[in-house]
């Protein structure tokens, strides 16, 4: 009989896995799995990760990262909408690495953006890159620049979700890739269904991508909904969306015609790039094979996608080379 999550969930608990995301994406970018000029600046204290979970954060990056790219070198204007961004610094390096030509909004917890506002304003090498016609708020965890937006929304709360919308000018007809990694997962699933729900009906054109954990019934995923319970952020959503197909009807079910979801032993294995895969598997001693893939069967990439263009997510996705 499957454990179910504890019902309650404190949002500092919720927040702090951001610090948790953060230190392990360092870790990686230390390790030299992964560039990332921007990450040191958003952790206090580094933490060295075990060889385990720099290779999970590594194939996380990697795969999100393929997805994103595919997106950006479609032709023309283009967004993206990150829910429960935490201190991600996707934005910060697309631009340094001269991808920067598209609308980012980032959104979080007032507590979160708050802190983001006031390290990026508190670093030239982050703040010249926001800088262009843009105000930045720490107290109100608001920025406002030409390419760049970080507001504050309680995503339990479609209304801030929609004023946020309308606070980034966000365009409906305008293709989007909206990414939320290691979020919905921590909300109640009513919530997280009327997220993907309310992200459907507003964008013509989209793909919604989503990281996280599944598959609760074993004894590695009950392991990883004690360890998240026991620090105040339960998996609310882990028995809700506990398959593979259950995450792909999270989307088919709630206005995203078609939708893909794999495990991350299998995105490892087939999409990662086989030359980096190779360059990663030689930075560490790494001899925890059964773990590592028990590990990744217990976290999926998912995506529902929208296209009113009628062909511009045809060449989009796993599986396309
Ligand atoms: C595990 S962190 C992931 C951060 C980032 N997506 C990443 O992968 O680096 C989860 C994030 O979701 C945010 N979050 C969770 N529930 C939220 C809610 N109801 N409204 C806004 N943000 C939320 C947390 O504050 C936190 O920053």
């Amino acid at each position: 009989m499957a454990m179910k999550a504890a019902a309650t969930s404190s949002p500092g608990a919720v927040q702090a896995t951001n610090d948790d995301a953060s230190a392990s994406k360092l870790s990686c970018v230390k390790k030299g799995y992964i560039l990332d000029d921007f990450v040191h600046f958003f952790v206090k204290r580094p933490i060295k990760r075990a060889p385990l979970i720099n290779r999970g954060y590594y194939a996380r990056w990697a795969a999100i990262r393929k997805l994103l790219l595919q997106f950006l070198d479609s032709v023309g204007p283009k967004q993206i909408l990150s829910l429960g961004a935490g201190f991600d610094t996707t934005y910060f390096q697309l631009e340094e690495e001269g991808r920067g030509e598209v609308k980012y909004v980032e959104l979080d917890f007032l507590e979160v953006t708050s802190r983001k506002a006031t390290i990026i304003a508190s670093r030239e090498q982050l703040q010249k890159k926001v800088e262009s016609l843009g105000t930045i708020s720490p107290e109100r965890g608001e920025i406002h620049s030409k390419h760049y937006m970080l507001l504050p929304v309680d995503l339990r709360d479609i209304n801030s979700l929609e004023k946020a919308f309308e606070c980034a000018q966000l365009d409906i007809s305008v293709p989007t890739f909206i990414l939320s990694e290691c979020v919905l997962i921590y909300l109640d699933p009513d919530v997280s269904r009327a997220v993907v729900n309310w992200a459907a009906q507003k964008f013509n054109t989209a793909v919604f991508v989503v990281y996280e954990q599944y598959s609760p019934e074993d004894a590695f995923g009950q392991q990883m909904i004690k360890n998240l319970e026991s620090r105040g952020c339960p998996l609310l959503g882990i028995h809700d969306t506990p398959s593979l197909e259950a995450k792909r009807e999270r989307f088919t079910k709630n206005g995203w015609p078609r939708a893909v979801a794999l495990n991350m032993d299998e995105i490892y294995r087939s999409e990662i790039d086989p030359i980096d895969r190779r360059r990663i598997e030689r930075l560490e001693i790494f001899d925890e094979f059964e773990e590592w893939h028990m590990m990744q069967e217990h976290y999926c990439l998912a995506y529902g996608i929208k296209d009113a263009t009628q062909g511009m997510f045809d060449n989009f996705g796993f599986g396309v080379r």
